[in-house]
């Protein structure tokens, strides 16, 4: 029987893939403390509907940054696709133009950003499908340059700054697995030099709010921080002129015990105050979990691992599949809280229930 839920999705891929493989998309840092608190962080809180409310007319779209979405989800930027499936980034490109989803193209993709973009035009070209490019800022700023140029170029319409990796996380299921590098024929196709040579991704412990500054500078395409989790930090983004925040743990897979991103979004929510959209990603596996992100102030959330799972499954069905199944979700929470769009939502939804999890 088709998977029912991201979970059974989740349960599929794990039979599919190499074990390694499998490791590496689902593991987090440290003790996964992080990973578990995601979505431990959801499970405590609890949606308390509205009732008598006329919303038999309902709609899951929204806009971000000025274009719409069927969904207030966007696809997270994960790395090596095609690990998880041949068709890797392509398969996953087209089921979110088919979905009208915005897919964030990670700086690790394994099939360059034109090739991705190509890809979703083909799959959905009555709807100028939506690309925002993953960048990690690296110390060579020509390099980084260049990069910004080519995601200019092959149509992304937003830079997402992946923050919260000064240095690579300690991922001990990879250690023990000596799993380090692609298997031969897979490469970061985004980090290939004209020349033919593929560079390594350089995580640098130097970055500063000056690269910030500087990248700001050479692209007028909008920038989303990912990564920013203290709220002065937010302020500081505010400050900066970034566009947007993704408050992101990386999934668990960067600083072991940092908090659950649902549990900051009140007070990052709190200190930019409206100036900045906020999206939020870690552990959302259910339109509740979607809802209650909503609730709380996200103008969208992201997902990672699903779509790995759903790309693992079955390419560019499984992909879809996933989707379809969160919008269902999302369209089902709304109707059963009493809203009509995600723009009805607001914290007086959401209950924090201590101890459970
Ligand atoms: C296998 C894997 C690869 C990832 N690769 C990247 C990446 O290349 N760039 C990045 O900014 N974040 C990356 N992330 C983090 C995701 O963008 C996202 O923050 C995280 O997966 C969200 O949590 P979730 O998987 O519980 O939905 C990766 C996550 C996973 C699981
Ligand atoms: C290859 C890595 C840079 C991708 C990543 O960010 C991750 O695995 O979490």
């Amino acid at each position: 029987m088709a998977p029912l839920t991201l979970a059974e999705f989740e349960a599929v891929a794990r039979e599919r893939l190499d074990p390694v493989h499998y490791d590496f998309f689902a593991g987090g840092a440290g003790d996964e403390t992080t990973l578990r608190a995601n979505r431990a962080g959801f499970a405590r809180l609890a949606l308390l509907p509205r009732v008598l409310r006329g919303n038999g007319t309902r709609t899951t779209a929204t806009t971000l940054f000025g274009r719409d979405t069927e969904l207030p989800v966007v696809i997270s930027p994960t790395a090596f696709h095609r690990l998880a499936h041949p068709d890797g980034e392509l398969a996953t490109a087209r089921a979110a133009a088919g979905a009208g989803v915005v897919l964030v193209v990670s700086m690790a993709a394994t099939t360059p950003v034109e090739q991705i973009a190509a890809a979703a035009r083909a799959a959905a070209p009555e709807r100028a499908p939506t690309l925002w490019f993953q960048l990690y800022v690296q110390p060579d700023l020509e390099f980084t340059e260049h990069l910004v140029r080519r995601a200019e170029s092959a149509g992304c319409t937003a830079l997402v700054v992946t923050v919260d990796s000064p240095v690579f996380g300690r991922r001990e299921r990879d250690h023990r697995n000596g799993f380090h590098d692609l298997p031969a024929g897979l490469c970061c196709e985004n980090l290939r030099e004209p020349g033919g040579a593929v560079r390594r991704i350089e995580m640098s412990a130097e970055l500063s709010w000056a690269h910030i500054d500087w990248l700001r500078q050479r692209t007028a395409l909008p920038i989303v921080l990912k990564g920013v989790l203290h709220p002065e930090d937010a302020l500081l983004a505010v400050e900066h002129g970034v566009d947007g925040l993704l408050v992101s743990n990386h999934g668990g897979r960067q600083l072991d015990t940092a908090p659950a991103t649902v549990e900051l979004l009140p007070e990052i929510a709190a200190a930019v105050a409206g100036r900045l959209p906020l999206l939020v990603d870690g552990g959302v596996r259910r339109g509740t979990d979607v809802v209650k992100a909503l609730a709380l102030g996200a103008s969208a959330v992201g997902v990672g691992r699903p779509v790995l799972w759903g790309l693992a499954a079955a390419g560019e069905r499984g992909v879809r599949e996933v989707l379809a199944l969160l919008r269902e979700e999302v369209d089902h929470t709304l109707a059963l809280c009493g809203a009509a769009s995600p723009r009805e939502l607001g914290p007086d939804l959401v209950r924090r229930q201590e101890g459970v999890c």
